[in-house]
């Protein structure tokens, strides 16, 4: 279980807080929590605070107020734990890739962890064809496109096996078959009792899949709900919520089919 407390994270200001000069409150007094297996989506508009929360989730964001912690041990007690159990595809991946080739990069998790090579081979295996790259391991990172290297950052925090993972936007360059490949991955991995929290302001391909959605707005939780209660109100947040979503019963991604073209999503304001 993932559960902050009274979170505040802010950037920039006038040492000590200087009247006036309080910088930038990115996330305000966040009181939150994550079950084991829950699929959670955190919504909202451009600078609404999602990145900067689920950063605090693995410690790469130090709160300024406020507790996170991870499986009951607070993050800042054990960061080693806590980036064990949260996984997290940043929005960039650039920032991610370590290695000079696709196999020894999505390998670097599994190894640090101390896995046989037989499970190294194994996680590496699955984790690209979760992505669909299965057979490119021996491939250069230097040689491949943008969406190429977001996927190579999927598989690697696939690979860990986190017991959480954290995707923020995950599928902003990715095409066709690598979003249906890594959305099969995911709904499995929920299946399967990990927790997955998908940070997204656009709601299309995880809002079936969601047991939850969060919405954010100016740091704070303005929306805590069930998904077709929240796409109900994520449109007062600037959030595009598919139109036409059936909400079945078992949850699949039926929003939007593969293909379906966007005139058929409406609602509220956009930032696309
Ligand atoms: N490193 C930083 N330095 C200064 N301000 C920052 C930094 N990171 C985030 N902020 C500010 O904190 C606020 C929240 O940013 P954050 O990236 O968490 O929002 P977001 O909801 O993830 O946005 P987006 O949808 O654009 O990715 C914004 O006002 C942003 O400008």
């Amino acid at each position: 279980m993932i559960e902050a407390d009274g979170v505040t994270c802010r950037f920039g200001g006038a040492a000590g807080g200087a009247e006036g000069d309080a910088g930038v409150v990115a996330v305000d007094d966040v009181t939150l929590s994550v079950a084991d297996g829950e699929f959670l989506v955190v919504a909202g508009a451009n600078g609404s605070g999602k990145t900067t929360l689920v950063r605090s989730f693995n410690g790469l964001v130090t709160p300024d107020a406020g507790t996170v912690s991870v499986n009951g041990t607070p993050v800042s007690d054990d960061l080693v734990a806590a980036r064990s159990a949260v996984g997290m595809v940043f929005q960039d991946p650039r920032d991610q890739l370590v290695a000079a080739t696709v196999g020894a990069d999505v390998a670097f998790g599994p190894e640090n962890l101390g896995c046989s090579h037989a499970e190294i081979d194994r996680r590496v295996e699955d984790a690209l064809a979760a992505v669909n790259m299965a057979g490119r391991g021996d491939d250069r990172i230097a040689g491949l496109s943008g969406g190429e290297r977001e996927r190579v950052a999927i598989a690697g925090a696939l690979a860990m096996e986190p017991d959480h993972l954290v995707l923020d936007e995950p599928f902003t360059g990715l095409d066709e078959p690598a979003r249906r490949s890594v959305l099969d991955r995911l709904r499995e991995l929920h299946a399967a009792g990990t927790s997955v929290i998908a940070v997204t302001h656009d709601l299309r391909d995880v809002l079936g899949l969601a047991d939850r959605v969060v919405g954010l707005s100016a740091g704070r939780v303005a929306v805590d709900d069930a998904p077709r209660a929240a796409a109900e109100k994520l449109p007062g947040l600037d959030v595009r919520v598919p139109a036409s979503f059936d909400f079945g019963e078992t949850g699949g991604p039926t929003g939007r089919e593969p293909g379906e073209p966007s005139e058929h999503e409406t609602g509220g304001p956009t930032d696309q």
